[in-house]
């Protein structure tokens, strides 16, 4: 009795924690695609966010049941889940995409399939090009002046195919508009930091690029460590196939689920935190000049507008400069692979 006692004040307390570092400003967040592998841990995390307000879950199935349970999570959001129509939890309105994206300023779209063994993320194109299109649609419609953060691979053509929505629909800010690679990020800070013996927590990796295989470019010139020619080689390579690392652990059950959940919460939790103010820069996928690849990975700063600087690339070493090269014909391939699907 006395132990229950003893963990149900500790639950108050951390309640009471999240509670009382709730942040001044309301912000609503959509999560689409929230009744999926990503999309309920993620879901989980911004129940959890004392940036969040507001969550609103939706997917075509099974997001009044992840509503009403994330609903009994004693933080101060308010939670709702709704299917394409009519149904939503609690149930009020028609549901559906209008009710969903309706005020929201970050939409986080982890929607469509994964992959499984020995796919590319090109693989997934057919699929979730359209899921990627229709959504973005009704964002377009319904909260055209929402942060979009596009999670749903192949991320090197989804981004681009909801720019190409979004102009289409006059509705087009770049600033608005960015494909979230922070997972190659936590990769790349894990590995280096497995490999120098440092805490994860004291390392933060530039990477550039795109987010599949070789487009996935992390500095690690810049990180101020020590490492072989192979060591180098090593933690490059598994930062650009870290996700096919996870694809072949999960045989044919999928990819990086909790990962990237925990990933794409830093991201929105970072694009809420500028919203009100807080500087912050982190890696984005976004219509960028640095290059000629029309969209690129680098840091971003954010500000209550979204993107709000592109911060120069800088040098990279003769190493990773070999790796650019050979990157970017692969990455301006599948951006305009993305713009074709939309203006064809
Ligand atoms: N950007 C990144 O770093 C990463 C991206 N991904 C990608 O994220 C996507 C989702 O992965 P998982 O969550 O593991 O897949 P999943 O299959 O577990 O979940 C996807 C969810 O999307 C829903 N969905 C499908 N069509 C929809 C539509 N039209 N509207 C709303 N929801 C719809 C499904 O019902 C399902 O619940 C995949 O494309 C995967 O490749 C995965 C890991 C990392
Ligand atoms: O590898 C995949 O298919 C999923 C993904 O994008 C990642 O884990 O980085």
């Amino acid at each position: 009795m006395f132990v229950k006692n003893l963990a149900a004040r500790s639950i108050n307390a951390a309640a009471r924690r999240a509670y009382s570092a709730s942040a001044p400003s309301s912000a609503k967040v959509a999560v689409l695609g929230a009744a999926g592998g990503i999309g309920q841990p993620l879901s989980l995390l911004c129940k959890l966010s004392p940036e969040v307000s507001e969550l609103s879950c939706y997917d075509i199935v099974g997001t009044p049941g992840v509503a009403a349970d994330l609903s009994h999570i004693p933080t101060k959001s308010s939670t709702t889940g709704s299917l394409p129509s009519p149904v939503s939890w609690p149930l009020r309105g028609n549901g559906g995409l209008e009710e969903t994206l309706s005020g929201a300023d970050v939409v986080v779209i982890p929607a469509g399939v994964p992959r499984k063994p020995g796919m590319t993320r090109d693989d997934l194109f057919n699929t979730n090009a359209s899921i990627v299109k229709t959504l973005v649609e009704g964002c377009a419609e319904f909260c055209p002046e929402a942060v979009i953060a596009i999670i749903s691979n192949p991320v090197n053509s989804t981004v681009p195919i909801a720019a190409e929505v979004l102009k289409k629909a006059g509705k087009y800010n770049p600033k608005k508009l960015v494909g979230v690679t922070t997972l190659d990020v936590c990769r790349a800070n894990t590995f280096v930091a497995n490999s120098q013996g440092l805490d994860p927590k004291d390392v933060d990796v530039t990477v550039i690029g795109g987010h599949a295989g070789i487009t996935i470019l992390p500095l690690f010139s810049r990180v101020g460590a020590k490492f072989s020619d192979e060591e180098l080689e090593a933690i490059t390579v598994r930062t650009q196939f870290g996700g096919d690392e996870v694809v072949a652990a999960k045989a044919g059950a999928g990819s990086a689920t909790l990962s990237m959940a925990y990933a794409g919460y830093i991201f929105t939790e970072n694009v809420l935190k500028a919203m009100r103010g807080e500087g912050v820069v982190q890696c984005a996928f976004v219509e960028s000049d640095l290059t000629d690849a029309e969209f690129f990975a680098s840091p971003v700063r954010f500000g209550p507008n979204g993107v709000e600087e592109i911060l120069p690339l800088g040098d990279l070493s003769p190493y990773e400069q070999q790796w650019f090269d050979k990157m970017m014909p692969e990455l301006k391939k599948q951006i305009a692979k993305g713009k074709d699907f939309v203006s064809a």
